[in-house]
């Protein structure tokens, strides 16, 4: 039996990764299964109920017509309960059974400047290199990598499935980087030999499952399901063909593999990621709550297409070096995906770590269009709208608690304490790294916030501070 462990036991990864490989269980490869495990003690609850249920639970799936379907995902056999020494974590990662280790631990979990170098600036981070916890991903591999090295227990892939662009290569550099800190140039040789990073576009909504969800699954299944999961019915999943110590045969339930992820993961994060956030940030100036009604809304809606239509398809379809996706065609998609009522996707959660989705999913478009001498003025909306939405978390005026992995709470709160807020937002290195400061961004966004304070005036849907 070959065993994946997989780290960040969150809704996605159970709505997709393990979607697939129950797929391959299900045609009768049972030659693979995962073993899953959290690097942080922040959802006991189904981390207990999952284990309680020997890792088995429900996907509920519904379509944009409101078609659900509901199906027991048994390929998580084991789920290990959290300890912060990471014992169980170690003790599964260095068997040789074990070929590959994948992670979801979140946008904000890598900690990486613009030179893919770790921000040793993060808490988490330092006290990981100083070897008192293991609470990143970082400390969580470099612990099971030595054990796996020290037993001798062969070559292992490590499959970052997170929204990262580059994901595998940016990983690595992180993980490279935190070894070389460390002073473990044994262990750094030995990863670099015997490990590899396969880049992936990794694709399905999955909402943070609401009560509800339980109890549809209780009428539908008759399972009083203590931990399912929801999503919607598409789900894509493209991988580089890279793996160190084999892998299911991910190509018979429909995973695409590749020589390069490159045009899918672009097109996903600048299309899809980027325009979530837009919408997710704009209905909550409005003080709307689910994204299928913020979508819904012709100037927001206009704002997502415009943003693709004007500044990213030309960045990403250039003549000379065309894309081989249907930029505009996806863009409709995605759009039509997002409007799904029956998903229920709260603003929330999509426009959670804004610190690490303005650098990661809206920067390298802004970047792509300065260098091109292009104007960035649909673009510049979206960093706008997350300027106006930050001033509202500012205020306390936000409908709903804001969480952002990365963000600094009093960097933030002291943009608005700046005699020009706008200009200290510009200037942050974190979410603007080389162009923080530059002029035509500052101009640019300053023009948008103008436009943005015009939209919430006329939308405002819900009684919020000002
Ligand atoms: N939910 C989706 O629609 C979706 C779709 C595609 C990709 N993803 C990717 O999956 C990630 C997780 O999404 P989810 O829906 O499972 O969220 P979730 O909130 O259900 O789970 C988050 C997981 O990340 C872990 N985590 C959080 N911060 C961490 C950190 N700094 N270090 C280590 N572990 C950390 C948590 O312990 C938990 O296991 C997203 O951030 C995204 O990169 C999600
Ligand atoms: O944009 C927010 C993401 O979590 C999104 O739901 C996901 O990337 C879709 O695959």
């Amino acid at each position: 039996m070959n065993v994946i462990l997989h780290l960040g036991l969150g809704s996605f990864h159970r709505a997709h990764q393990a979607v697939y490989l129950d797929d391959l269980i299900e045609k009768g490869d049972t030659s693979w299964h995962i073993v899953g495990a959290n690097l942080r003690d922040d959802m006991a609850a189904t981390m207990a109920a999952l284990a309680a249920q020997g890792g088995e639970y429900t996907l509920e799936t519904v379509t944009p017509a409101g078609e659900r379907t509901y199906r027991r995902i048994r390929s998580i056999r084991q789920v290990l309960p959290f300890d912060a020494s990471l014992a169980n974590v170690i003790e599964v990662g260095a068997q040789p059974s074990t070929r590959i280790i994948s992670f979801t631990v979140t946008e904000g979990g890598y900690y990486l400047d613009e030179h893919h170098r770790l921000d040793t600036g993060f808490a988490d981070v330092a006290s990981d290199l100083a070897g008192t916890t293991r609470q990143t991903i970082y400390g969580a591999l470099a612990a099971v990598l030595a054990e796996r090295m020290r037993r001798d227990a062969g070559p292992v892939t490590l499959q970052n499935c997170d929204n990262l662009r580059s994901n595998g290569e940016r990983f690595r550099s992180g993980l490279l980087d935190f070894l070389e800190r460390r002073g473990d140039g044994v262990l750094r040789a030995w990863v670099e030999a015997n490990t590899t990073c396969p880049n992936a576009m990794v694709d399905r909504i999955t909402p943070r499952p609401l009560p509800e969800v339980a109890a549809r699954v209780q009428a539908a299944t008759g399972w009083a399901d203590q931990a399912p999961v929801m999503a919607e019915r598409f789900i894509q999943w493209v991988i580089e063909d890279h793996f160190a110590n084999g892998r299911p045969d991910w190509e018979a339930v429909g995973v695409e593999m590749v020589p390069s992820v490159l045009p899918y993961e672009e097109a996903k994060i600048r299309v899809l990621n980027a325009s979530h956030s837009c919408i997710a940030w704009a209905g909550s100036l409005i003080g709307l709550t689910h994204i299928h009604e913020a979508v819904a809304v012709p100037a927001i809606r206009r704002m997502a297409y415009d943003y693709v239509t004007d500044d990213v398809i030309p960045a990403l379809d250039p003549p000379g070096a065309p894309c081989p996706l249907d930029l505009a065609a996806y863009r409709d998609v995605v759009l039509d995906r997002f409007g799904n009522p029956y998903l229920a996707d709260t603003l929330q959660r999509v426009a959670a770590d804004g610190f690490s989705k303005i650098p990661g999913f809206i920067l390298p478009t802004l970047r792509d269009r300065l260098a091109a001498g292009q104007p960035i003025d649909a673009t510049a909306m979206l960093p706008a709208l997350f300027f106006a939405f930050l001033g509202r978390w500012h205020r306390g005026a936000l409908h709903y608690a804001y969480q952002d992995g990365v963000m600094a709470p009093a960097t933030a709160h002291g943009f608005f304490a700046s005699p020009d807020p706008l200009s200290a937002f510009c200037a942050d290195p974190l979410l603007w790294g080389p162009l923080a400061g530059h002029p035509q961004l500052v101009a640019a966004v300053r023009a948008a916030t103008a436009r943005v304070d015009a939209f919430v005036a006329a939308h405002a849907v819900r009684t919020v501070a000002p």
